[in-house]
């Protein structure tokens, strides 16, 4: 298995800690990156190591053509010689000038096909995550966010690497001319090089730490600016005038990001600034040092003339690699968030050995179930149990809080019961194959989403397997009470359901996108899960509450009779439609108060007989038969 792929023991959590980006060995990230180019561009990698190996030699190639050019002239030796070497000059200025947009193209692609498979393995590690813990934790999400940065880390990462190795190889080239003529001032033209790399290092892991510790306030400046341009935000964003409110809180953010970033950028400056004096200062110094020394006639002309070039070229090429060593290092660091992210274990374990999930054929039952969503957070359910019996429908009941979309979520294996169990015709639903279990369910949730989609897709979406199958999702929507309206938008089934993004050949026709209210919203939902069809359990959570009264009556009979003979869990806050259920429990404080069918839960004159004569009596107040 490549090790961009090491699955850690389940549970484990690779997400915490501030700093761990900075702890991710550089090199092991380096060969991760070359890895990873390697299998989306194998191609432009080779390309771009070959360019930058020529281009590595050019220099020196130059510097020593020069020499025994300007020599060869001094010594009077024969044209061919003399038209031999400024061949091979003109050769080299040919190659200087050429190669870089050759090594620009090649690394441009690479950087292209590598932030493709970058992107694609970050978001199945993303999706290897299938329950809802990690989503919940802001370092992953930070994580997530600087690791999918438009996936550039590891072509940029390949490409500094590989322009540090040609800034390696030049200078080493020059290094080897320079020594030809004073090992003193190879010397010294090195040891000036040490502290301006040391520093570049320095900052660059300065300026991931800040990137790391900013994290936070980017996605708050994010956040803030979603909601000043979010056409769903916009309502109450006007009525509220929140306008100015979420300016200042995002351009508040924004400013300590820059407070951060220009600490780092004023200590770059001093230290940038010191470093180059340094070097001009050994440069100004080698050349005073060379004149005299061909004066004195311990050097040639040649000499001096390829130690001007030379020194000149060394420092250059010492300051690329500098400055390359320092981009490699700040994308290491980045790419490391990625690693990281693919290297995090599932937040749910994967039973080794996996038990089949058949057809419900007994019911689930809930067994003594705890759960908190933190382990510093309260209890939300304290010792639940209940059966969901196979072919009835059961109702949950209960005040805001009590838990019951909570029951609803550990049902669909989002989080795993802190303890107790769930069973499955009395198989553990952690033993069981997630997506098995996850294609036996339809579940509407009152949080529903509402995609930026046409109208066939937003039902269709509930099994991809139909999604065009334009029968099935319009059967879905009929059961909904959905189907007229979706039919009667401006494109039918295929209008786009946001004004957000356009479909079609015309992208400025306004009849491209169709805005649905509320309610509709909810129905297409809900057709979205009967999508489903014959799983072997319904859950509903509050599937009806966006919708008018004689709606809602009208979408329950249609459901009754759906779910009629069919495993269902129904939560509603109107107790009118859960009475006709087969069961109804009752959750208070954590755990199962009530229980039974309407007739004896009203007799037992608990909480559910006082709610249903609350709700009763608020709809009798008129004296109003219906
Ligand atoms: N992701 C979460 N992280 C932490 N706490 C949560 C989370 N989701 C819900 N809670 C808490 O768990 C408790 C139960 O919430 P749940 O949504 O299950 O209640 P509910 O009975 O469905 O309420 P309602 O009738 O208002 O929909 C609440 O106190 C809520 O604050």
């Amino acid at each position: 298995m490549s090790p961009d792929h090491a699955d850690p023991a389940p549970g484990t959590d690779t997400t915490s800690g501030a700093a761990r980006a900075g702890t991710e060995p550089v090199r092991a990230t380096v060969v991760a990156a070359f890895r990873l180019a390697g299998r989306a561009a194998p191609a432009q990698l080779t390309a771009a190591v070959v360019v930058a190996a020529v281009s590595a030699a050019a220099p020196a190639a130059t510097a020593w053509l020069t020499r025994e050019t300007v020599n060869g002239i001094v010594a009077g030796v024969g044209a061919g010689r003399l038209l031999a070497l400024v061949g091979g000059l003109a050769v080299a200025g040919v190659a200087v000038g050429v190669l870089p947009h050759a090594a620009t193209y090649a690394r441009a692609e690479l950087g292209r096909r590598s932030a493709v498979r970058a992107l694609d393995e970050l978001y199945r590690a993303v999706e290897r995550q299938v329950g809802l813990r990690r989503f919940e934790d802001p370092p992953f999400l930070d994580r997530l966010r600087m690791a999918g940065s438009g996936g550039r880390a590891p072509g940029d990462l390949c490409g500094a690497v590989l322009n540090a190795g040609t800034g390696l190889l030049s200078a080493a080239g020059l290094v080897a001319a320079l020594l030809l003529v004073s090992p003193l001032m190879t010397g010294i033209v090195l040891a000036a090089a040490v502290p301006v790399l040391g520093m570049e290092l320095l900052l660059a892991r300065q300026r991931a730490a800040v990137l790391w510790r900013m994290s936070p306030a980017a996605r708050r400046e994010f956040f803030f600016g979603q909601l000043l341009g979010h056409p769903v935000a916009a309502k109450e964003v006007r009525l509220f005038g929140l306008a100015g409110f979420l300016r200042e809180r995002m351009l508040s953010e924004h400013r300590a990001i820059d407070v951060a970033q220009r600490r780092v950028d004023r200590r770059a400056l001093a230290t940038q600034g010191g470093l180059a004096l340094l070097g001009a200062g050994v440069a100004g110094g080698g050349l005073i040092w060379a004149v005299f020394a061909a004066r004195d006639g311990r050097l040639g002309v040649g000499d001096v003339t390829m130690f001007v070039v030379t020194v000149a070229g060394l420092q250059a090429a010492l300051a690329g690699l500098v400055s390359s060593f320092a981009g490699a290092h700040a994308s290491a660091l980045l790419f490391a968030h990625h690693r990281t992210v693919l290297a995090t274990a599932p937040d749910l374990p994967v039973p080794a050995a996996p038990q089949p999930v058949p057809a419900l054929r007994r019911g689930i039952e809930l067994r003594d179930v705890w759960f908190r969503y933190a382990d510093d957070k309260p209890w939300v359910l304290r010792g639940v149990t209940f059966t969901i019996p196979h072919g009835l429908s059961v109702a949950l009941a209960g005040h805001n809080g009590a838990g019951k979309t909570t029951i609803v979520k550990l049902l669909c294996r989002l989080y795993d019961p802190t303890r107790g169990s769930i069973r499955w015709d009395g198989v553990d639903l952690r033993q069981v194959p997630l997506d098995d279990l996850r294609r036996r369910i339809a579940t509407v949730f009152q949080d529903y989403m509402e995609y930026d989609l046409t109208a066939a897709e937003n039902v269709g979406l509930g099994d991809l397997a139909a999604l065009s199958d334009r029968e099935r999702i319009t059967a879905a929507a009929r059961l909904a009470g959905i189907d007229g309206v979706l039919a009667g938008l401006p494109r039918g089934y295929d209008t786009m359901l946001s004004q957000i993004f356009a479909v079609g050949d015309d992208p400025d026709d306004p009849e491209t996108g169709a805005m649905l209210s509320g309610g509709q919203w909810q129905r297409v939902a809900l057709a979205r899960a009967l999508m489903r069809g014959e799983r072997d359990l319904l859950v509903l959570d509050e599937p009806t509450a966006g919708l008018d009264a004689e709606a809602e009556h009208e979408i329950h009979a249609r459901l009754r009779a759906h779910r009629a003979g069919r495993t269902s869990l129904l939560i509603s806050h109107r107790l009118g439609a859960v009475a006709d259920a087969d069961r109804i429990v009752v959750l208070r404080n954590g755990v199962v108060a009530e229980e039974g069918d309407h007739t004896e839960l009203i007799a037992a004159r608990g909480t559910y007989a006082r709610l249903f004569a609350l709700q009763a009596s608020g709809y009798t107040r008129t004296g109003v038969e219906p």
